[in-house]
């Protein structure tokens, strides 16, 4: 029997010791389960297994005792399936250093590659051709899920008997995983929404007011539609959890980080300082140019990703930016 048609999963790792993977790794844990979680830092490692706490990362969360930490990728074998939790830009070097196994990796990451315009399970299919893959995304603050606070999220895998087992795995009294086969829908819907969440902290930031925050989000959406669908997603997957439900969470919080960083850049400061020696990510900032390069491969018209990755690189104002969206020329709204 093939793991992709295991009927349960019990051990699960972890890999990447962020916001996001220490609180789905607690997640699991809650109830005593053992989870292994790998962590790139030192400190991390240590003060999970020391303190059941993640202080850099995941500050005020009490962890599982039944949750372990270590630096070693290699102690990661003999489980059932590993969740995925490293940002984008890292995730190759990280993957190609996993030890070999045939346990399902699902990757939690929301992101797109620079230079290869890869997403995760495209990186995934190189390094690991024939193993199972899939996608788990949607509106999910780790802090929030670590408190064991109502969420719901988009669980998908092309072998629907996979992404079954897996949801019912994952799936706890206050997390609810909704199950498809799309995994490209899934990942475009998470790596363009962090770019319009950095649009949405710009617009309030500036003070531009709730209008155009509304504005955006359903222009960027529609940005989102048309990349996505360019590219074979499903629309009910964009305009579901993984997509507009996690549209919707970070263009209208500061508990986003992405959104955080476009309030920065809207009260004027600079992408560069504010980017500055930050240990947590905004994946927005790294996807948004590799977006709107491979938008402009395809003729895709994305001007509100287009001008995130102009005022993150520092090319533009935020001024200028918002004038040249409104004086595009007027045209029909399903365009
Ligand atoms: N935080 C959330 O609420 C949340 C929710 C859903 C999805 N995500 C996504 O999960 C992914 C991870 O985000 P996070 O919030 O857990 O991270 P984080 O911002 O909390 O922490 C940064 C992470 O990056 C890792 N990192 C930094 N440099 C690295 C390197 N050179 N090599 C490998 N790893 C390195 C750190 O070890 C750490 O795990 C991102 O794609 C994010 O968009 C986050
Ligand atoms: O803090 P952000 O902007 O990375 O958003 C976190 C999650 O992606 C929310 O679903």
């Amino acid at each position: 029997m093939t793991r992709d048609c295991m009927t349960s999963f019990e051990k699960f790792g972890v890999v990447g010791g962020g916001a996001w993977g220490t609180a789905l790794a607690q997640l699991l844990a809650a109830e005593g389960a053992p989870v292994r979680l790998w962590a790139r830092e030192e400190d991390v490692v240590a003060a999970i297994n020391a303190e059941h706490r993640n202080p850099l990362f995941l500050p005020g969360a009490a962890l599982s005792p039944s949750l372990t930490a270590t630096s070693d990728l290699g102690t990661l074998s003999g489980l059932d399936a590993l969740l995925v939790v490293v940002p984008v830009p890292y995730l190759r070097a990280v993957l190609a250093a996993l030890p070999a196994g045939d346990a399902p990796l699902i990757f939690c990451s929301k992101g797109m590659e620079a230079g290869s315009f890869d997403f995760p399970i495209d990186i995934a299919r190189e390094i690991f051709p024939g193993r199972g893959f899939a996608v788990l995304s949607g509106p999910t603050f780790a802090h929030e899920v670590a408190a064991g606070l109502p969420t719901a999220i988009t669980l998908a895998a092309e072998n629907p008997a996979l992404a079954e087992g897996l949801a019912r795995a994952l799936a706890r009294p206050h997390f609810r995983p909704y199950v498809s086969t799309d995994m490209i829908g899934a990942e475009i819907g998470g790596a363009i929404k962090n770019v319009l969440a950095i649009a949405c902290g710009i617009v309030d930031g500036a003070g531009l007011g709730l209008n155009a925050r509304a504005a955006l989000i359903s222009r960027g959406f529609a940005e989102m539609t048309r990349f996505g669908l360019a590219r074979g997603a499903l629309a009910e997957t964009l305009a579901g959890l993984a997509g507009l439900g996690d549209l919707v969470l970070t263009c209208t919080s500061s508990n986003s980080r992405n959104f955080a960083l476009g309030q920065g850049l809207g009260r004027g400061e600079s992408a560069a300082v504010l980017m500055a020696d930050r240990r947590t990510v905004a994946e927005g900032a790294f996807s948004a140019p590799v977006i709107a390069a491979a938008a402009r491969a395809d003729a895709i018209d994305m001007p509100i990703t287009d001008a995130v990755a102009r005022l993150v690189a520092g090319e533009t104002r935020v001024a200028d930016a918002i004038q040249a969206l409104l004086s595009r020329p007027l045209r029909p709204e399903g365009r």
